[in-house]
């Protein structure tokens, strides 16, 4: 695709604040977590995010702010799937460039950001990572409905993850947009040699379900950047022919405004 005209521009994360809001919310009851927010608040045209846990005993934690005019595009990214399969070590490996020792479960949903630099065009990504855990579940789906892209993983060593998919493919359909891009991924590459779904199986699965597929490997990091970086261009082509189809409803470069909804994409 266009990854050679990509540059990184900057990267930031929630991830130092967060972890006293992933201590804090380990040592909490599901039920009384009862939800993880993003705030935006506009001051003089700059625009302040900040994350919060909604629960006794957790301080709402200031995560990041970012300003409104220093992107063309911005779009949000949700990752989805089983327990495990590599969601966080993926997001980390493309944001961080590093894949985390120990890597906890995720709490709830993590936040993430990078800005990337297509085409001369400047992209702000923004990535959340959502808990896997069931338990989870009510938190995680708020978080689909805005999400222009989704990242589907499952673990290719986990018979398991890849026999979920239909459960979350369900849930794509009661609560992302209709117009939502959706990713297979098939994570884990490097352990070939336990590998437990073929890559034709999940190919003609993703066929099956008009979603694009790619296997990555958080660890050795192959296909990270590529899964993010195609999926940043595949929202710009959409978004562009999105502002064709409705004259001036979408934003165009420059503009810097949220696209939160793409018309729908031939993923063929
Ligand atoms: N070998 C290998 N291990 C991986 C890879 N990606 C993740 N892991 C390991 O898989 C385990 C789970 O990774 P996470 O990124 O926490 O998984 P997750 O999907 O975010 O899990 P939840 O937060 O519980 O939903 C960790 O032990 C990682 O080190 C990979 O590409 N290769």
């Amino acid at each position: 695709m266009c990854t050679d005209d990509i540059i990184e521009v900057q990267s930031s994360s929630s991830s130092s604040s967060s972890s006293s809001i992933r201590q804090a919310a380990e040592d909490t009851q599901p039920e009384e977590l009862c939800s993880a927010l993003l705030r935006l608040c506009l001051f003089d045209e700059v625009t302040y995010a900040y994350q919060v846990v909604q629960s006794p005993g957790i301080s709402p934690v200031f995560l990041f702010s970012m300003s409104m005019e220093d992107y063309d595009y911005l779009f949000k990214i949700v990752l989805i799937g089983n327990a495990g399969v590599g969601k966080t070590c993926l997001v980390r490996r493309f944001t961080q460039g590093l894949f985390p020792p120990g890597q906890g479960a995720t709490i709830g949903v993590d936040f993430m950001i990078k800005t990337v630099e297509i085409k001369g065009e400047k992209v702000k990504l923004q990535i959340w990572d959502t808990a896997g855990q069931e338990r989870f579940r009510s938190i995680t789906q708020s978080y689909y409905r805005s999400a222009n892209a989704l990242i589907l993983t499952y673990d290719i060593t986990c018979e398991d993850s890849f026999r979920c998919l239909p459960e979350w493919l369900r849930e794509i359909e009661q609560y992302a947009n209709n117009q939502v891009v959706t990713i297979l991924v098939g994570n884990k590459i490097d352990l070939a040699e336990k590998r437990e779904v073929l890559r034709q199986r999940a190919e003609d699965f993703a066929d099956a379900q008009s979603m694009l597929y790619l296997e990555t490997s958080a660890k050795e990091s192959d296909n990270v950047e590529k899964l993010f970086l195609d999926l940043a261009c595949e929202l710009i082509r959409e978004a562009k022919q999105n502002k064709l189809d409705n004259n001036d409803t979408a934003p165009m470069p420059g503009e810097g405004k949220t696209i939160s909804y793409l018309s729908c994409c031939n993923l063929n």
